[in-house]
């Protein structure tokens, strides 16, 4: 086993996952650099949520390393996973799962509560995430009387209120119409910019992979091609996507 370098936060080797006798990842290794927008496309089916999951230590992969920070994340117990998962990284999946009978502010702070924080610091968080990602006024709303883009928007906040090392996003924008999608990605990319916090997002919308610093491809659970650095959108742009206050 050999440690990535320094400015790799991930780094995966050698991947291979099977769920039954469906091989979902084979031979796939990739390095993650910190702070960056890291895509990972493909079609339905192809392994990406699969990966995701073994590089966040939800899952183990059958065969293959992963490193995070330089240390073995594929040799961890379940609990010392459970921990990092945690302490160090957020999730964002593609249905926002809110709580339905806490407001939009409490299930933004319960990472927080979870992790021991005191009532009011945790709202005060709570409710800064919700105003950079434009859902301040909602704060005190139900998930049920709250829109699609807003709900996703609060789970947002919920992955981002820890400032997590690294955030993992499945499809995050899949259920919304276009547009919303788009501006809900750059509100996104931009607060994840501006927190140096590292994004591996899963998507099968090329558009969506065009807003990362670098992409891999997948298909049928290999790396089938990759592409260029710098196809992503510049800082800049995403800043002026939207009307976060960072
Ligand atoms: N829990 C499971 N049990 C059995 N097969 C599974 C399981 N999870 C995933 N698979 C299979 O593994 C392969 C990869 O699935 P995965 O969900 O990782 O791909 P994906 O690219 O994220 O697809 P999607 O966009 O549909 O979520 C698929 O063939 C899928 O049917």
């Amino acid at each position: 086993m050999v440690a990535p370098p320094d400015n790799d936060v991930l780094r995966a080797h050698g991947l291979h996952h099977t769920h039954g006798a469906t091989v979902a990842l084979a031979d796939v290794s990739l390095d993650v650099r910190e702070g960056e927008i890291f895509a990972v496309s493909g079609p339905r089916g192809s392994g990406k949520t699969t990966l995701l999951k073994c590089l966040s230590g939800q899952l183990v992969p059958t065969e293959g390393e992963i490193w995070f920070n330089g240390s073995p994340v594929h040799t961890l117990s379940s609990p010392s996973r459970e921990r990092l998962r945690l302490d160090r990284f957020g999730w964002i999946d593609t249905e926002p799962h809110l709580v339905p009978e806490l407001s939009a502010w409490e299930n933004a702070a319960l990472p927080l509560l979870l992790r021991g924080a005191g009532h009011r610091a945790a709202k005060y968080t709570a409710i800064e995430w919700l105003e950079r990602l434009d859902v301040g006024m909602c704060a005190r709303r139900r998930p049920g009387r709250l829109d699609q883009s807003q709900r996703q928007r609060v789970a947002i906040a919920r992955a981002l209120v820890t400032t997590p090392q690294v955030l993992f996003a499945d499809e995050p924008t899949a259920p919304l119409h276009s547009a919303d999608g788009t501006q809900v990605l750059r509100t996104l990319t931009t607060a994840a910019r501006s927190h140096h916090i590292t994004v591996v997002l899963a998507t099968y919308d090329p558009k969506v992979a065009a807003l990362a610093d670098r992409t891999i491809a997948l298909l049928d659970g290999r790396r089938s091609g990759a592409v260029p650095e710098t196809a992503g959108a510049s800082d800049e742009e995403s800043r002026a996507a939207c009307s976060l206050s960072v």
